[in-house]
């Protein structure tokens, strides 16, 4: 049998309440309440009996682009001291704490000599290390006339990468960031790369959220037919803008193995290889692609 996921694996959601948003506390107190926070809801799902736990994109800030350069934080040189970093180096630690592997959501990521911009995510092993990174690579820029305009590029610049990550004891994961979701490319490529799992730090919205957000999650399973996992934040409807929860893990089949509503919350499944390698078998469609008829998903190679 083919092996994508070497050992069963508890994947755990926490689809975290921010507070940032309260005008209350001051913008450092604010970040480092989230950040404990995140500490204590990452080792509940630990205690859980989860290996993987995944935070949501923007986790200890409030998500706006007015808010990015207060937030942003250096990562580069790798490690970054604690003043450059407060939230890598919590990160780290409370991985190690959990004995997990951590995937923080994302920051925002000031590089200082270009001086952009980035939405990033880091991820680490459940020693601590820093096993992987990934720069948000398809900016959400969007206008839906008369329900939400927003444009993630005022501010922040694209990486130029695309994210597969090996996590030692069980297999590969693709990782992207939210609207990167949208752009199967991505995702394909995770999958032919050996990803037995694709994870999204997302925040989706109420008026995209009801659209496309499920959709969409199961869209990238069925194609791909791995396991996926979008986590968002939970609905705060004091902040500026309004996440719309519904953090699910969808099986490789696209259906629907466990799905959050808008509250604070931790969401679990169990994660298997026979699942993927049946799927596979089933409906064979990740052995019958035609890349000889398709090498140039672009359009624009001649073939
Ligand atoms: N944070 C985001 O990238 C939001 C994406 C979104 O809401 C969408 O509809 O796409």
């Amino acid at each position: 049998m083919a092996t994508f996921l070497k050992k069963p694996l508890k994947l755990a959601l926490v689809q975290l309440a921010s507070g940032a948003h309260r005008q209350d506390f001051p913008p450092g107190a604010d970040k480092a309440a989230n950040l404990s926070h995140a500490r204590s809801k990452v080792l509940e799902a630990a205690q859980g009996g989860a290996r993987l736990i995944v935070l949501p994109e923007c986790f200890n800030s409030p998500y706006g682009t007015q808010f990015f350069p207060k937030y942003a934080e250096t990562l580069h040189p790798s490690p970054p001291s604690k003043e450059q970093s407060p939230s890598f180096h919590a990160l780290s630690a409370i991985a190690a704490e959990a004995n997990a592997y951590l995937i923080g959501g994302s920051i925002p990521e000031l590089e200082p000599e270009s001086k952009k911009y980035y939405n990033t995510s880091l991820v680490f092993s459940p020693s601590g290390s820093l096993i992987g990174t990934h720069r948000k690579t398809h900016l959400f820029d969007i206008d839906i006339p008369g329900k939400i305009k927003f444009k993630e590029s005022d501010v922040l610049s694209p990486g130029n990468e695309l994210t597969v990550i090996d996590l030692p004891e069980y297999g590969k994961i693709g990782l992207a960031i939210c609207y990167d979701i949208r752009f199967p490319e991505s995702a394909m490529i995770a999958a032919r790369k050996g990803a037995f799992l694709l994870v999204y730090p997302g925040a989706f919205n109420t008026t995209t959220g009801p659209l496309h957000w499920s959709l969409l999650g199961r869209a990238r399973a069925v194609d791909n037919q791995t396991y996926v996992a979008l986590c968002s934040p939970s609905r705060d409807l004091e902040a500026t803008y309004h996440a719309y929860g519904h953090s699910l893990i969808a099986d490789p089949s696209a259906g629907i193995l466990t799905e959050a509503d808008e509250k604070e919350t931790i969401i679990y499944a169990d994660l298997d290889n026979e699942t993927i390698v049946n799927t596979r078998k089933s409906i064979p469609i990740y052995t019958q692609r035609r890349f000889d008829v398709y090498p140039d998903v672009s359009g624009q190679s001649s073939k």
